[in-house]
């Protein structure tokens, strides 16, 4: 089974305006309300892509019943540890530009943590695990990592999309991947990273330190790929982006999905890229249309290795 974990889900609300007139009260052209955060995500693509998974994580309050709602109605298994406070709301601003504004996360008790935890080392070699997102208030930086650490001996193999220390502090866990895009890569070596050229120079630090797969998302640049088989690059046609929400979590549900279907390294990752790509391209997810229309229009190019 795969199992996604989401530990700060939201409810993104996207809000659509003319244009951002700061200070004024304005009318919304569009709006739309659905369950978000990156193991959510996650989960709901590889849905659309037909792969069945279960959605775990915490969730409170009218936000946490709305999640849990709009899993059911798209049949995805959920198991969220109940909340006594709320799930946050982020706000997704779409005008000139897009703006986002993350809602207060609640705070996370100790027994919920143990509750989660108890949750998880059920888990065996036979499964794959999705750890995706930020970590809300009373879940401790080092979580991602004394998880990797418990389950990765177990043969459990470790999906991780996380950014700064709780990354960092991961790597020497050997997650089985990881996609930082390439703001949050530079972030975590203090540089800025503006090409696929410099995106290798530090995906392949992140692989070193422990990572066995390192995609590293370039939004509209495309993305590398640094590996045990080799770096590679992924050329995306040039388009503007309808929708860059979920777009990561697209890449990671593509690469896993392909992966499971038994696809080489290069073929999962075009599968991976072309399904951020169709997301990006979309109002909302990707298609399975899309992601067929997207893949021979992506040129994968082995670098090195
Ligand atoms: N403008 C775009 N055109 C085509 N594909 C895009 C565009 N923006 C993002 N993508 C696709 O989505 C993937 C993930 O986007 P990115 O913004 O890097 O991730 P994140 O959402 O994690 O920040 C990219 O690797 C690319 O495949
Ligand atoms: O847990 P975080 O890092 O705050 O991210 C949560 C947000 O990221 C998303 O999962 C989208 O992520 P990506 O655009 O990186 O794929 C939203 O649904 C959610 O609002």
């Amino acid at each position: 089974m795969i199992y996604t974990v989401t530990l700060n889900p939201s409810i993104d609300y996207h809000i659509w305006l003319d244009a951002w007139r700061e200070g004024e009260i304005q009318q919304a052209k569009k709006e739309r309300k659905v369950a978000g955060g990156k193991g959510i995500n996650v989960s709901k693509v590889l849905g659309i892509l037909g792969m069945e998974s279960r959605a775990l994580g915490f969730a409170g309050g009218f936000t946490g019943a709305f999640i849990r709602q709009e899993l059911e109605q798209e049949g995805i298994v959920h198991q969220f540890i109940q909340l006594e406070q709320e799930s946050r709301i982020n706000l997704k601003i779409k005008a000139q530009s897009e703006t986002d504004i993350s809602g207060v996360p609640p705070h996370i008790p100790p027994e919920a943590l143990a509750a989660l935890s108890r949750q998880l080392d059920q888990l065996t070699a036979d499964d794959v695990l999705v750890l995706a997102g930020s970590l809300p208030p009373g879940v401790p930086e080092h979580f991602y990592q004394s998880i990797l650490k418990r389950l990765g001996p177990r043969g459990v193999r470790v999906f991780l999309d996380a950014s700064g220390k709780a990354l960092a502090d991961s790597l020497p866990e050997r997650p089985f991947l990881i996609k930082p895009n390439h703001h949050e890569l530079g972030e975590l070596y203090g540089v800025a990273i503006s090409t696929p050229q410099e995106a290798i120079i530090y995906g392949k630090k992140a692989w070193e330190a422990g990572a066995r797969h390192v995609i590293v998302s370039m939004a509209g640049q495309g993305a590398v790929l640094v590996s045990d088989h080799g770096v590679y690059t992924a050329d995306i046609p040039r388009q503007a982006p309808v929708n860059s929400i979920g777009a990561g979590d697209s890449v990671v549900a593509g690469f896993l999905y392909a992966l499971l279907q038994g696809q080489e390294i290069e073929e999962a990752f075009r599968f991976a890229i072309a399904t951020g790509s169709a997301t990006a391209l979309s109002e909302g997810f990707c298609t399975r249309e899309k992601i067929g229309e997207l893949i021979p229009r992506i040129t994968i190019t082995k670098v090195e290795g």
